[in-house]
């Protein structure tokens, strides 16, 4: 149930799971590391499944969003002489950031090798509920095709409408430039920053456009929430997980948005309150959701399923080869720099370098997200 790779390395290092691609177990084996990594089939492990696969003396763990790292893994693994943990993935609203501080444990993340990906997947989800994509091909499938009719799976015309972006951070605003230039369509955003890169880039898209003498697109950074989803056609949520984002969207705000709104959720679960979201549905069929993360994983809640105005997939939005395995070097990377004594990174919005595959990765953590509280020194690269 553990595959060992390179069995006389110095530091051992733990994959709570099998990872895409070979290049980061590579990585590892050059920098002296012993490889384990859990072969188990169990999906999701527990903690007690992970503190067994730490043991005694374990340098570093690379786990899962699935997994509750808290105080108890991170005492494990403090105990275990750990210095360093990282989750495969940009969330990390499944670890205890304070626990690990208060074990002096490094924590990574692998921002940026998804953004595209999992905008890309927002965008799939949003047309195939405009479109509906799904019902229609089980329309197929079911054999109940005879013919073409003016009124068949008739949906929403994207360009000219409205896409709202909740998270104007980089997936966000990944999406919204997808949504805007791919479709012309009109952006209303809410973050609690200025998106200014995005606002440049929309401004100057409509400059194009009107120059060639078609209908500018336009955007406008919203001063709440509530307005975002009182003037979007189609609403896309990309925050973060955390107290501020937990059932951001309930019932109240479910019914100030359009009857004809299509809400996408690529973010995590509990930012909907999907009990309430259920209900919405039902009472109104022509408002439409794509959602590929749902708040009880893997479970949804009931009725979903049986919703013909839900598209759902099983948290997926990452899921391209080049970014899995790109995720999974910036998490071996990141445990492999804190093991090394590297520093980190300076920029976490660029991280190219450590992708490229034809030149050795720079020696820094790519992402630790406790560097300030640990202390951490941070590269001059
Ligand atoms: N479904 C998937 O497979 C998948 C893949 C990647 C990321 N994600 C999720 O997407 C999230 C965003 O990733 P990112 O790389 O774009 O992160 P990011 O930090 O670049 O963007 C998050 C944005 O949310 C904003 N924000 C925080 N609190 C807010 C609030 N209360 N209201 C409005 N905006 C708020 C932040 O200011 C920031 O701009 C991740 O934390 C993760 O949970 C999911
Ligand atoms: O946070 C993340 O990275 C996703 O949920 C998985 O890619």
């Amino acid at each position: 149930m553990v595959q060992v790779w390179n069995p006389n390395g110095k530091y051992r290092v733990v994959s709570t799971k099998p990872m895409p691609g070979t290049r980061w177990i590579n990585l590892l084996i050059e920098q002296d590391c012993r490889v384990e990594i859990c072969t188990r089939k169990k999906t999701i492990l527990s903690v007690e499944d992970i503190i067994a696969l730490i043991g005694d003396k374990c340098d570093g763990v690379i786990g899962q969003l699935t997994e509750d790292w808290g105080e108890a893994l991170f005492s494990a693994l403090s105990r275990a002489g750990g210095k360093a943990f990282s989750n495969m993935a940009v969330g990390y609203n499944n670890v205890d950031v304070n626990a690990a501080n208060k074990y002096g444990v490094a924590v990574g993340n692998t921002p940026g090798v998804l953004t595209e990906t999992t905008a890309e997947l927002a965008a799939s989800l949003s047309l195939s509920a405009a479109r509906r994509i799904v019902e229609a091909d089980e329309f197929m499938r079911a054999g109940l095709y005879d013919g073409w009719l003016p009124n068949l799976f008739v949906g929403n015309l994207l360009k000219g409408q409205t896409v709202g972006v909740i998270g104007a951070g980089r997936i966000g605003s990944a999406y919204a430039r997808m949504m805007v230039e791919g479709f012309k369509m009109n952006l209303i955003y809410y973050d609690l920053y200025q998106a200014t890169r995005l606002e440049k880039f929309v401004t100057a898209y409509a400059e194009f456009l009107k120059a060639n003498g078609e209908q500018p697109v336009t955007w406008k950074r919203a001063a709440s929430m509530d307005e975002v989803l009182r003037e979007a056609d189609v609403i896309s949520l990309h925050p973060i997980l955390d107290k501020t984002t937990y059932h951001l969207v309930n019932k109240e705000r479910l019914a100030i948005m359009k009857k004809e709104a299509i809400l996408v959720n690529c973010s995590r679960g509990p930012v909907i309150d999907e009990v309430a979201l259920v209900e919405h549905l039902k009472q109104n069929p022509m408002f439409r959701v794509g959602l590929d993360v749902f708040e009880d994983e893997p479970y949804m809640k009931p009725g979903l399923a049986d919703l013909k105005n839900a598209v759902v997939v099983p948290h997926i939005a990452s899921a391209s080869k080049w970014t899995r395995e790109g995720m999974a070097t910036l998490a071996a990377l990141n445990v492999l720099g804190k093991i090394k004594g590297y520093p980190v990174w300076s920029d976490t919005n660029r991280i190219e370098p450590f992708l490229n595959e034809n030149v050795p990765p720079p020696a820094a953590s790519p992402s630790i997200v406790n560097s300030k509280a640990l202390g951490l020194p941070v590269s001059r690269l």
